[in-house]
């Protein structure tokens, strides 16, 4: 099957305010997809519905053919949907080593009461899922500053290999850049996408800047007001007069 996501007919609304409003989205596996639109559009919204960190007022979603609508954060974790956070889940007071050793004990005792390969892992597989990241993200250099004492950049490589750890299917990542100084967002950016490439993963972020969908989405998917404002290859939906209006001021 090729679908890694799709979400059907999801609405979500707060105080009136229509959050989500029909939104419907399929996503396929190895996709690279950028969620876009203004402040208060429902991007984070729809990320929230899809890891189960909000429920739907209505609409259904399924990964891998499975539905996950109604399943808590941690279960669709362990079938294949992760996520990173605008603000990085880090432990400030643990070296990046530790922080991945807590991620990946975490993950394998997740694994432990279901079907997956982590289930038997013990210590040295531990460590060596910590290495692999550590090598995957070009964090070994770092593996003993704690979180605090490095960059921006660095923090949110260290969140997005924590969420990476079980090897998802669908990865969000809620404003990868933020936080990242400018000189600094597409050497980030392109250690991200070259640790992810090898995995098939799909792959959608929240993003404000233009330059950055540009170079790593192949695919846009514009919210405004809750709904869904446009859906295609990047450049088409770019150019697209209501989003040119809308949401990127006619800059893109
Ligand atoms: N927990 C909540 N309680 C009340 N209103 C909320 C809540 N979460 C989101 N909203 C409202 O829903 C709408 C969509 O918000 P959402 O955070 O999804 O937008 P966004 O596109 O992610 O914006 P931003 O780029 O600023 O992060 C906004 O009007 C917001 O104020």
């Amino acid at each position: 099957m090729s679908e890694a996501l799709q979400a059907r007919g999801l609405k979500k609304a707060f105080n009136g305010v229509k959050a989500a409003d029909d939104v419907s989205v399929t996503i396929n596996n190895g996709e690279i997809v950028s969620l876009i639109g203004a402040n208060g559009a429902g991007k984070t919204t729809f990320v929230n519905m899809v890891t189960g960190y909000l429920r739907p007022d209505s609409g259904t979603i399924t990964a891998q053919g499975r539905e996950i609508t109604r399943l808590k954060p941690r279960q669709i974790t362990r079938l294949g949907v992760c996520r990173s956070f605008q603000i990085p889940q880090v432990f400030n007071d643990l070296t990046l080593e530790e922080n991945l050793l807590v991620a990946v004990n975490v993950a394998i005792r997740g694994a432990a009461r279901r079907h997956s390969p982590l289930r038997s892992a013990g210590n040295r597989d531990a460590r060596r899922m910590v290495e692999e990241i550590l090598a995957r993200f070009g964090l070994g250099g770092f593996r003993n500053n704690r979180a605090t004492e490095v960059s921006g950049g660095t923090r949110k490589l260290l969140d997005v290999g924590m969420a990476t750890i079980s090897h998802p299917r669908v990865l969000l990542l809620d404003e990868p850049t933020s936080g990242v100084a400018s000189n600094e967002k597409f050497a980030f950016m392109d250690v991200v996408m070259n640790a992810l490439a090898d995995d098939d993963v799909a792959v959608l972020f929240i993003e404000h800047d233009m330059d950055i969908v540009r170079r790593y989405a192949a695919r846009v998917i514009v919210f405004h007001e809750g709904r869904i404002l446009a859906d295609g290859p990047t450049e088409a939906a770019l150019g697209q007069d209501d989003v040119k209006r809308y949401v990127t001021g006619g800059s893109a």
